[in-house]
């Protein structure tokens, strides 16, 4: 395929001018080749999903197969995806019988409309998707298999998920090109995402720092501070350049995210931040789901500028101009950190990110090292055994 039909592509399907980075490119134009298994390694917000959804969008005969871990994730793909009237579905069980039915109507149709088809790893392990997937294999329709947030193949990735290890079974006797893309990888996550998902020998890697340089990192200790959240508060007018009488910033777009340990932490900052004239809301699994929704929406729309969220809150959460990301507490590892703190300035313009850091949160800290520690060395104890 050569570049004039990919940059055509790009604008016709996706609306963009041009590629967000020479890296991107570089990937798209060999995904497209369909000649090898490909790793994308690029920073968090750097547009990994287009390297495969443009490819996937261009081969109109076939369907590309993405393997991501979490539903919230896969609706707000398919959203985006269907609004720019490209056919995406996935296959899970808060789709309806009649949904399902049309959905597997159509890929076992001799011209399929769906161009990519989402499902979780778990999913993948059923029978009806394997049913599925070898008649797609052996009538040749498939384009790539995808295997998104794939540092979740590897026991060493901060997100290590059992079922992501059984993807790579659905490689044997298979002739398709695999994409695995991450944002965090490090040698160890990338030889495991290499050998667990079976990426031939000759496979293309594209990978770029993780470093964000228009982020700008610190950290506050609410100890030896007078009034925490008054500094946060002053801290959010100075991100959102709202002055003290204002309770929303001029810019409708401009918002944070403030991350909470636990759901009554996010209820307690959100009041806390309401009543210093900082317009709030929260997130946590514990609200009811039309809540949870309106909630999210009212962030998205820009009409309430901060949400205090526990880490449910982020995955899948790509909004351009999000200024600030706090953790009101410890992160959990430097990974989760990397992948939360990352929401901010997608948009490449300068954002900030800060820790408000307890001394109490050291306990929090030494006990997900010990955890870390744990699994490291059984890790190391399984291999030698082996
Ligand atoms: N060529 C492009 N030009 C302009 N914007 C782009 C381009 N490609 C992607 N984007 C936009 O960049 C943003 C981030 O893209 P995407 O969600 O794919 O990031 P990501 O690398 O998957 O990040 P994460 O690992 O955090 O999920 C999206 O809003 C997307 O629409």
């Amino acid at each position: 395929m050569d570049e004039v039909t990919i940059q055509r592509g790009l604008s016709t399907h996706f609306k963009f001018e041009e590629f967000k980075s020479e890296l991107q490119k570089n990937a798209v134009v060999e995904i497209c080749q369909r000649k090898n298994d490909v790793l994308v390694s690029m920073p968090t917000g750097s547009g990994k999903s287009l390297c495969y959804q443009l490819p996937a969008v261009l081969h109109s005969d076939k369907i590309t197969i993405v393997f991501s871990p979490l539903l919230a994730l896969i609706k707000d793909q398919i959203d985006h995806l269907l609004a720019l009237k490209i056919r995406a579905a996935s296959l899970n069980s808060k789709i309806t019988k009649p949904e399902r039915e049309m959905i597997i109507a159509d890929l076992k149709s001799t011209s399929p409309n769906t161009r990519l088809l989402y499902v979780t790893p778990e999913q993948a392990a059923t029978t009806t998707f394997k049913v599925l997937y070898n008649n797609l294999h052996n009538f040749n329709k498939l384009a790539y298999l995808v295997v998104d947030e794939a540092h979740c193949v590897s026991e060493w990735g901060h997100d290590f998920r059992p079922h992501y290890l059984k993807l790579g079974e659905l490689r044997d006797n298979c002739n398709v090109p695999c994409i695995a893309l991450t944002a965090t990888a490090s040698a160890e996550v990338t030889k495991d995402i290499i050998s667990n998902l079976r990426l031939s020998k000759d496979h293309r890697t594209f990978k770029t720092s993780c470093f964000r340089s228009n982020l700008f990192y610190d950290v506050f200790y609410p100890n030896m501070l007078e009034d925490p959240y008054k500094h946060l508060r002053n801290f959010i007018h100075e991100c959102l350049k709202m002055k003290e009488e204002e309770s929303l910033p001029k810019h409708k777009k401009s918002c944070g995210i403030i991350y909470c340990r636990t759901r009554e932490q996010t209820e307690v900052l959100m009041e806390r931040l309401n009543k210093l004239g900082i317009k709030t809301l929260c997130y946590h699994a514990g609200l009811k789901t039309h809540e949870r929704l309106e909630f999210q929406d009212k962030w998205q729309n820009g009409d309430v500028p901060v949400i205090c969220a526990t880490i449910s809150f982020g995955m899948g959460v790509d909004k351009a101009t999000v200024r600030f990301v706090v953790h009101w507490g410890v992160p959990k590892d430097p990974a989760s950190y990397y992948q939360e703190s990352g929401r901010a300035g997608r948009d490449g313009k300068p954002s900030k990110c800060r820790v408000y850091y307890n001394r109490s949160d050291s306990k929090a800290v030494e006990f997900h090292l010990s955890q870390d520690l744990g699994r490291a060395g059984s890790k190391e104890s399984r291999k030698k055994e082996s």
